[in-house]
């Protein structure tokens, strides 16, 4: 009995976290004596189309097939991808049929949350991009949100719990609630409080969007801290927003105006990468929650393409077992292996698990992930 409703790790593991008609799958093929050796691909898209994703949540789907007898290739985790297979599996189906659904589940909605961080980082390549969508999300994928904003390249994170499981510091700011319990018209008690209690390594980045104009709060944060004040956070309601670009502007001039340069300004609320390309130039950085922790899964399937070395793919999928490409003028190419790879070209599935092991754990570092896709993301031109 658990106290939230959440599928746990231990059921994930026993292949339990999978769809009823797995079961049936497997009642049916061990009734009928079938086991056949397959290779199934993951795969979203069949063609590339020009519309390049990022690769993340393969530190879990290695997890999860590790100890089964399969081998499986994939692409790095970080790596863009546009089309073809991203993972290949090859054994006895039923060594791995009823881990569809949590490995499709991993590598989906991790791919299509690193896929929209990617987009804000790319957005604002100089600013700081800080991931603080947890609220949106379900607690349980809190850390599996902030691996995969991390994955893309975000500065930082916000959600405590999650930066203790990935061993990164969450940082933030301070919320309105921290403003109003001091009460309309003591912003400044609220500030200086925050600078006695908090420790002197966090930045005091002051709210300044409360009860009164974001000017007048930044000029009274100004006055309230002096030289503690390293930064202000504007999260202006949507309701007041008008010009949020002629805002930042407005308070860029007035804290120089008062000889304060080196105070930041930080922006959130409802923001995406169209935002941030339009206020990168008049402000220090973002805090962007629903626009990456929102981000719908990319698509991916699990399907057969080849049993008991037979050509074999559903309609609409394609038979034979394929590799894919980064060309070197940042293009991804999809052939079936041992036919013709394209002349100057990288070829990107690579060995994950051999007979149930991990071979090489560098596919999912999150550190070499981040690397990958800055890179990759430079080579795609991905934007
Ligand atoms: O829109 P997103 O990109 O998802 O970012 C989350 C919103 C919600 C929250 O504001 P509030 O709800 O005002 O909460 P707080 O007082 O904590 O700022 C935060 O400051 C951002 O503005
Ligand atoms: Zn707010």
């Amino acid at each position: 009995m658990t106290v939230f409703d959440i599928v746990g790790e231990e059921a994930i593991l026993a292949g339990d976290a999978t769809d009823a008609y797995f079961d049936r799958t497997e009642t049916t093929l061990r009734h009928a004596g079938k086991n056949p050796h397959v290779v199934a691909e993951v795969t979203a898209d069949q063609f590339p189309d020009g519309g390049f994703e990022l690769f993340a949540g393969l530190k879990d789907a290695a997890h999860l097939l590790e100890g089964h007898d399969v081998d499986v290739d994939a692409i790095p985790e970080g790596r863009l991808f546009d089309g073809g297979p991203v993972m290949r599996i090859e054994g006895d189906y039923l060594e791995f049929a009823r881990l569809e659904t949590s490995l499709l589940g991993f590598l989906s909605h991790a791919s299509g949350i690193a896929t929209a961080a990617l987009e804000t980082r790319q957005a604002a390549p100089d600013s700081q991009v800080l991931s603080f969508g947890a609220r949106h999300v379900h607690p349980s994928m809190a850390a599996m949100v902030e691996r995969s904003a991390l994955v893309a390249g975000v500065d930082g994170i916000s959600h405590v719990a999650a930066g203790e499981v990935l061993g990164r510091e969450a940082s933030g700011t301070m919320p309105h609630a921290l403003m109003i319990a001091f009460g309309r018209g003591n912003q400044e008690q609220a500030w200086q409080a925050f600078d006695e209690a908090v420790d002197e390594d966090v930045p005091r980045i002051a709210l300044c969007d409360t009860y009164s104009d974001e000017k007048d709060e930044v000029v009274r944060a100004v006055e309230a801290l002096g030289d503690r004040l390293s930064g202000v956070r504007l999260d202006t309601t949507s309701s007041r927003r008008g010009d949020f670009r002629h805002i930042c502007r407005e308070v860029r001039w007035e804290l120089e105006a008062r000889g304060e340069d080196d105070v930041d300004i930080f922006v959130s609320g409802g923001l995406g990468p169209d935002d941030l390309r339009h206020l990168r130039d008049v402000v220090d950085g973002f805090g962007v929650g629903g626009y990456i922790s929102n981000a719908n899964p990319v698509d991916f399937a699990l399907d057969i393409v080849e049993i008991d070395g037979e050509p074999a793919a559903k309609r609409g999928k394609l038979s034979g077992v394929k590799e894919v490409y980064r060309t070197a003028d940042g293009g991804h190419h999809v052939g079936l292996r041992g036919h013709d790879a394209p002349a100057d070209a990288e070829a990107l599935l690579q060995p994950l698990v051999r007979d149930g092991d991990i071979v090489d754990d560098d596919l999912f570092d999150l550190d070499a992930a981040t690397a990958r896709a800055v890179d990759d993301a430079a080579l795609t031109g991905f934007s």
